[in-house]
């Protein structure tokens, strides 16, 4: 494999809360390659966003702390200064978010919003920055660019959004993308219509991707591999072959066993008992799984749980796995 444009060591974000800090990311470890697509998934609360925010350095910084390092073209952008990231995010890094709406700003023009990521990282002239957003615009799959360049955002529907925001991210041929989310506030076509683009451009531009989303049929389609990841570790990593066809943590196979598909469709789904802890109640040693399989013994789980490559490429955290099973329902 290349070498990788992203490498993550041993990561721990933990926010302030009153007077404590609270760990949301715990020791993660994880790299992306030029043109991988690599996932990280999890139910709501485990943490995903927080990691993306971290790379990206979007957290408050008075109420944030970070440990660790994150490596990007061999810099640990922990160690860089506000102007020093800016440099980086916007032009190396690409961001996509969730919701197009709140973070497009409302009193600016789509071609604006494009123009002003191009002021901040390239020198071009007046007449070349209105033709590149023009190719950007024309690049994402909006057939009448001239028109879309001169809307405000709320003019536009979603997917038009959608797409405004990845030729924002674009603007400067990112070596790296980082998608949270990409496509949740969009009905199920454009969703499609989306990621078919974003794996397009991912091949075209050589980029590498982290796309965070809770939709396994994203995963699926898009990744390479996938990181799985519960309250705030990651507990599974795999190519997406393996880590669909022999998953093997618990949480895994759980949220691979809820998910309906054409044959299960008339069994009862899998209900993944409790909740995710919050930051407050996680266990401080131990499976943080073990509360949600409550029928697996005490004894099957690690004092310490580490990940653990299985077999080559395959991660997977505590020993719990070993000798898992669903319990019957009547
Ligand atoms: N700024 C913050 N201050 C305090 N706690 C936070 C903050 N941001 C996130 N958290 C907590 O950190 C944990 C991880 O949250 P995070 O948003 O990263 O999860 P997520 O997997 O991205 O969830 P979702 O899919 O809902 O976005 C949660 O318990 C959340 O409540």
């Amino acid at each position: 494999m290349t070498q990788p444009i992203l490498q993550i060591e041993n990561l721990r974000a933990s926010f302030r809360i009153q007077d404590e800090y609270f760990t949301a990311v715990n020791g993660v470890t994880l790299s992306v390659h030029p043109n991988e697509v690599l996932a990280i998934v999890g139910e709501s609360g485990c943490g995903k966003s927080t990691l993306a925010l971290s790379i990206t350095g979007l957290h408050e910084p008075e109420r944030t702390k970070l440990e660790g390092s994150i490596l990007f073209e061999g810099t640990n952008l922990l160690s860089l200064d506000i102007n020093e990231l800016n440099q980086i995010r916007g032009r190396k890094i690409g961001m996509i978010f969730q919701d197009p709406l709140s973070a497009l700003n409302p009193l600016m023009t789509a071609g604006r919003q494009i123009e002003e990521s191009l002021d901040y990282h390239t020198k071009l002239s007046s007449l070349n920055k209105r033709q590149r957003t023009l190719d950007l615009l024309e690049r994402v799959g909006i057939s009448n660019p001239k028109q879309i360049c001169d809307r405000y955002p709320h003019e536009l529907s979603g997917g038009l959004r959608q797409r405004v925001m990845i030729a924002m991210a674009l603007a400067c041929d990112p070596l790296l993308l980082i998608a949270d989310e990409p496509t949740t506030a969009l009905d199920v076509t454009i969703q499609a219509q989306i990621m078919t683009l974003l794996r397009e451009l991912q091949q075209q531009m050589n980029t590498g991707i982290m796309l965070i989303t809770h939709n396994l049929g994203v995963v699926a389609e898009m990744a390479d591999r996938v990181a799985v990841m519960y309250a705030g570790e990651i507990v599974e990593l795999a190519d997406v072959h393996t880590l669909f066809a022999h998953p093997m943590h618990p949480y895994t196979r759980s949220l691979l066993h809820s998910v309906p598909s054409l044959q299960t469709l008339h069994e009862k789904l899998h209900v993944i008992q409790g909740i995710v802890p919050s930051l407050q109640k996680l266990p401080a040693a131990g499976c943080r799984f073990q509360s949600r399989i409550d029928w697996i013994p005490e004894s099957e789980h690690e004092k310490n749980p580490i990940l653990r490559e299985v077999e080559p490429g395959h991660w997977v955290r505590c020993t719990c796995y070993q000798n898992f099973y669903f319990p019957q329902h009547p």
